[in-house]
């Protein structure tokens, strides 16, 4: 005991050692105001934010974008990015003679790719601008009612946080929305807003900014026009991840940018081919961004925090589901206090797990009833939030600011969480599913360690998919195994059950047994938790069937046993993937939640407006159906043997339709990918409220 609480101080110690070396390694030895920032600004970050000294990538950019030059940033997670193009912007805008009202309309425009980032960013930029009240923050996004949106921007709104498809809306149709002041333009999370599928809308917003922008010595009698003679347009670029997907942008955006945190490595004269748009007269000497994919590359390829510690745990797939449970037990039994998130790969899977961890109790069942009602309690003794993109906008709201106000509580979330959110005190992150390519690896690990804090991260693989690790370490990520038999050793046995000695398996573990036999029983108890766990699995395969590019060959669906996959979603049998009943249950519960006024209104363009069922051919012969034409015009290719036939629709002809594993479940998984889900989800975030506003000002609202 007295050994145990000793290599506890020790180990505390060490931890305490390592924050207060990777702090030092994160802070500038300077102060805000030696940095040029005005006094005011640089009093109300160190007073009444707390911020003692600038971090190193905030003393590298603030000087950089103060002088006016275009900015390309690459810094690790949680290296304060958002206060590094925010506080030169304040710095300038606040000294604007006359001072700057909200007749100007908009100087400066942020876009994020998400809403719950602009709301984050929108929040510091209200902090920062505690003693510049004259200067107006405001934010345009996905979810929210455009009506009110349109008579904010018409009011006025100096600095503009937005996301890109509701930024385009507002560009387009929004007639008061002014910006022909606007001075800066910043991308955050620049290459997340391409990879979502935004590369057309940020082309057309540069092109509808450009178009009505103030040019440098043009001829203007417009007394409106209040930027000071010679002061320059600025674009920023950041991210931790900044990739050669950005060449592109960086080069419809930027003019002669200075990099900051981009290595040599990375940087090399104009090698690349730079995609087809390329403007005719680029300049020769121009710098790409190029990621260095040699056999040795550099561990600093992207900036994970030094302080962070990674691991992996190899689980099964039938035992996953308990693993999760025992680790998150064990997490929350060592430390009460602490915050974790766990990253899925859809949106189902979220819901499924969110109910399962809110509802189960522990031990599963007594001997007497009273002796239940005693002794029975959550698995989970925390609070359990869960983040989605097709949450109602204000349960995405709200779960966002209660996780980040908990001290002791778990947020189960998709991808829309993993980039530039900062939960305070995050302890741990758990990437149940694996995330895809390193750059989402990196950004759902960021989410903890941040600011030089100590944090965790785990990611689940089953063995076939080990190779994951070495594409990670392409990238700098070194993971170390997690004990799992360990962890798992530490836990009661119920009843009279024998501990076995050497436990062969992971899956023989009593431990194990039991918790999958209580964990299917709970689940098969109430149809609403059969049916969860049910849609659950069949986006999951889906999911697994879109892993795009190299990871293709580590990720195989064929390789899944979809027995030990229903398991993990404590099913006993494997369901149907995409059966008859399965679809009229989804129709039926999307029929239900509109009624509910769950799902409002959501249009789906289907291509050529008139959707159509297509059957294809697996080389198993079984038959799956996909009802956008132009998803399966873009897979055929790949189906290989497969068949390829046009049918009648199911719900006309009444036919029951199997899917079929392999080539034609790829295509179908593409549809299901989280990217282009959340993508999708955050577009019609745009369209959604058309029909909504067109109500409300024939109401005269
Ligand atoms: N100079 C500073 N001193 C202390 N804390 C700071 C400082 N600057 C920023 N922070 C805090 O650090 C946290 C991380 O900042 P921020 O979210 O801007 O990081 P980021 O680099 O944009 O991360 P990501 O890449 O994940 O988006 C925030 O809580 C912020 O308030």
């Amino acid at each position: 005991m007295f050994k145990r609480t000793q290599q506890t101080a020790r180990e505390t110690k060490q931890e305490a050692k390592d924050v207060t070396k990777s702090k030092n390694g994160l802070f500038a030895s300077c102060s805000f105001s030696s940095l040029g920032l005005d006094p005011k600004l640089s009093d109300q970050l160190q007073e009444r934010m707390g911020f003692e000294a600038p971090t190193l990538v905030q003393a590298q950019s603030i000087p950089v974008i103060l002088s006016g030059r275009d900015v390309l940033v690459n810094a690790a997670t949680g290296t304060g990015k958002t206060i590094a193009y925010l506080a030169p912007i304040i710095h300038h805008l606040q000294a604007y003679s006359p001072k700057v009202d909200r007749s100007h309309g908009t100087f400066a425009l942020v876009i994020v790719p998400t809403r719950e980032l602009c709301l984050q960013v929108y929040e510091t930029l209200e902090k920062l601008l505690h003693r510049f009240h004259w200067i107006v923050p405001g934010y345009v996004m996905g979810g929210e009612k455009k009506a009110k949106e349109k008579a904010r921007l018409r009011k006025g709104i100096s600095i503009l946080i937005a996301t890109p498809g509701r930024l385009l809306d507002h560009l387009k149709n929004t007639a008061s929305f002014e910006h022909k002041n606007l001075r800066w333009v910043i991308f955050d999370e620049a290459d997340c807003i391409l990879e979502m599928g935004y590369g057309k809308e940020t082309e057309q917003i540069i092109k509808l900014l450009g178009s009505r922008q103030h040019e440098e010595g043009e001829e203007d009698d417009d007394d409106d026009i209040v930027v000071p003679k010679g002061a320059q347009k600025q674009t920023l670029l950041l991210s931790a991840t900044l990739n050669e997907k950005v060449n592109h942008l960086a080069k419809l955006s930027l003019d002669d940018p200075v990099m900051i945190g981009l290595d040599n490595s990375k940087l090399q004269q104009k090698q690349l081919p730079i995609e087809s748009h390329a403007s005719p007269d680029s300049d020769e000497d121009e710098m790409v961004i190029h990621v260095n994919k040699s056999a040795n590359p550099s561990s600093e390829d992207y900036g994970i925090p030094s302080q962070l510690v990674q691991k992996y745990v190899k689980v099964p797939c039938g035992a996953r589901l308990v693993a999760l449970l025992s680790v998150l037990k064990n997490l929350f039994e060592r430390e009460a206090s602490q915050k974790v998130v766990v990253f899925f790969s859809t949106r189902d899977a979220v819901d499924f797990h969110h109910s399962l961890l809110s509802e189960f109790q522990w031990p599963p069942k007594s001997e007497t009833q009273e002796e239940e009602a005693a002794t029975k309690q959550l698995f989970l003794k925390c609070k359990t939030f869960r983040l989605h993109g097709s949450m109602e906008q204000e349960d995405r709201r709200s779960a966002f600011a209660n996780f980040k106000a908990e001290k002791q509580a778990l947020l189960l979330s998709t991808d829309v969480a993993a980039r530039g959110l900062d939960f305070p005190k995050v302890r741990c992150i758990i990437q149940y599913d694996c995330p895809g390519e390193a750059t989402e690896y990196v950004h759902r690990v960021g989410r903890t360690a941040r600011i030089g804090e100590k944090g965790e991260a785990l990611l689940f693989l089953q063995p076939v998919e080990i190779d994951y690790l070495k594409d990670l370490k392409k990238h700098g990520a070194t993971l170390a195994e997690y004990p799992l038999l360990k962890v798992l050793d530490k836990f009661p046995l119920l009843g009279n059950m024998p501990r076995i000695k050497k436990v062969i398996s992971l899956e023989s573990h009593p431990w194990v047994i039991s918790l999958q036999r209580a964990l299917e029983f709970f689940t098969y108890a109430e149809p609403k938790m059969k049916n969860l766990a049910k849609n659950a699995f069949v986006s999951w395969v889906r999911g697994y069937a879109a892993h795009k590019g190299e990871l293709k060959s580590i990720f195989v669906v064929k390789k899944l046993h979809l027995g030990h996959v229903a398991k993990s979603f404590a099913l006993k049998e494997q369901p149907s993937l995409v059966g008859k009943s399965h679809h009229k249950e989804t129709m039926k519960r999307k029929r239900d939640e509109r009624q509910k006024g769950q799902h409002p209104k959501k249009r789906k363009k289907m291509s050529g407006g008139n959707s159509r069922m297509y059957a294809c051919l697996s080389s198993s012969s079984s038959v799956h159906y996909i009802q956008d034409e132009v998803l399966l015009m873009r897979w055929a290719p790949s189906l290989g043997a497969a068949g390829l036939a046009t049918l009648p629709r199911p719900e006309d002809k009444g036919f029951a339709l199997e899917v079929g594993v392999g080539a034609a479940m790829a295509a179908q998984g593409s549809s299901s990918s989280v990217d282009s889900f959340e993508a999708a989800e955050a577009k019609d975030g745009a369209e959604e409220e058309e029909e909504e506003e067109e109500e409300e000002e024939a109401r005269g609202a």
